[in-house]
């Protein structure tokens, strides 16, 4: 029996419960998403990850190198990296060339949605109408990334091969939707006020690159729906991050190994990401966003007792409880970083409506609710700050 529950409260809309006692560090679900990709600066930036499961493709070594730009790094304990064994397994589409981690990606990818959007010979013409689309995008959203453009490519291909589009047109319905204002206030907060003015653009070249108007499959696509797919995707989008150095370290950490190698392992791990900082700075990982149905259903909480993580290294969410939960309990998962976490109910709440349109109800917010609706100083500057970037 699944210990997994949807509920509908009037305060929260939908919800998962669960019906049994989940132990701490359970992993309560796993799930492939319904589609996923790469950020289109990331894939420029040279991260390699499998166009379908975002598994890296570089080595560890190779990844260490070049994130610390320098060709000379060698990383002990070869074993350690997950990419090393499985170099035999890459492979590619052999029309446009994007790259897989196994010939399964690639079938699975070409059964979904690649063979309908496959640019083939054009994948490399920076004039073809897909890559001015992608270059556009580009333009409007630098670094960090949000979104995704490809996201919307795939949903493109998956309409055109699907052999029940209806049944794809409900699993899209079923993600949570807003109203047409808050689309708009999640544009800005996705991806700032230019791409608003620029989202009948963004869509002319969508509708040009993919003939819209005369693929029936794609008729449903309209400027307007165009627009709510994107807060569609702003509102329940998953960011992933993979790193084949991330998994080496982990795996390092792992092996048995004496004191004087462990003292040399560590070493060279803290210099290594010290220059990756000084060269790329935050930007370590593989990034993208996905759709997952189920995790979508996952309602915030100041005091989380969930958390999604990615134990596979590639799209592969898995829902890991992080207490026990209890019979009847709802699970919540944080929206907020760690750092905004730790924040004043005032402030998580301030983010929250801002950044992501509801007041938060969760039980903290709710035990905390006579607290003084006042930030300390230091949070006062930060508010501020986030006000003035807006
Ligand atoms: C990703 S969806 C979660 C599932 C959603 N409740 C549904 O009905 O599909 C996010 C939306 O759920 C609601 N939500 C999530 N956490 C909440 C909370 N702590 N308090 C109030 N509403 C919340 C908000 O409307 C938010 O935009």
């Amino acid at each position: 029996m699944d210990k997994v529950i949807l509920k509908t409260t009037p305060e929260k809309g939908r919800g998962l419960y669960v019906t049994e006692t989940i132990p701490e560090g359970t992993i309560i679900f796993e799930e492939q998403p319904l589609v996923s990709c790469q950020y289109s600066w990331n894939a420029a930036y040279g991260y390699l990850a499998c166009e379908y499961c975002l598994r890296p493709l570089e080595t560890a070594e190779r990844n260490a190198q070049r994130l610390a730009n320098d060709p000379g790094i060698m990383l002990p304990r070869a074993e350690c990296c997950p990419v090393e064994s499985n170099l035999v397994n890459h492979t590619k589409c052999e029309q446009c060339g994007v790259l897989y981690c196994s010939s399964e990606c690639r079938s699975s990818a070409l059964e979904r949605y690649h063979a309908a959007i496959c640019l083939g010979a054009d994948a490399q013409n920076e004039n073809h109408p897909v890559n001015v689309l992608v270059d556009f995008w580009k333009k409007m959203h630098y670094p960090p990334e949000t979104c995704g453009i490809m996201l919307f490519v795939k949903i493109v291909g998956l309409f055109r091969q699907t052999v029940d589009p209806q049944g794809l047109q409900n699993q899209l319905q079923e993600f949570v939707h807003k109203s047409v204002n808050e689309d708009l206030l999640i544009f800005h907060k996705m991806l700032g006020e230019k791409f608003t003015k620029q989202i009948e653009q963004l869509y002319s070249l969508f509708a040009v690159a993919f003939n819209v108007g005369s693929d029936e499959r794609l008729s449903w696509l309209t400027a307007d729906s165009f627009k709510s797919l994107i807060a569609l995707v702003g509102t329940n989008g998953q960011g992933i991050g993979t790193s084949s150095f991330g998994d080496w370290v982990k795996n390092v950490a792992e092996c048995a190994m004496d004191e004087k190698e462990r003292t040399s392992v560590d070493q060279l791990i803290d210099e290594l990401y010290s220059k990756m900082d000084a060269f790329v700075g935050s930007f370590l990982n593989n990034e993208g966003s996905a759709l997952y149905a189920r995790q979508s259903k996952i309602n915030h909480s100041c005091s989380p007792n969930a958390e999604t993580v990615f134990p596979q290294s590639n799209h592969v969410l898995a829902l890991r409880a992080t207490r026990d939960i209890n019979p009847g309990e709802e699970i919540c998962i944080s929206y907020l970083d760690e750092c905004n976490l730790q924040r004043t109910r005032h402030s998580r709440q301030k983010i929250l409506k801002d950044y992501y349109l509801f007041i938060c109800q969760c039980e903290k917010c709710d035990q905390e609710i006579n607290d003084p609706d006042e930030t300390s100083e230091e949070e006062d500057d930060e508010d501020e700050d986030m006000e003035d970037s807006d």
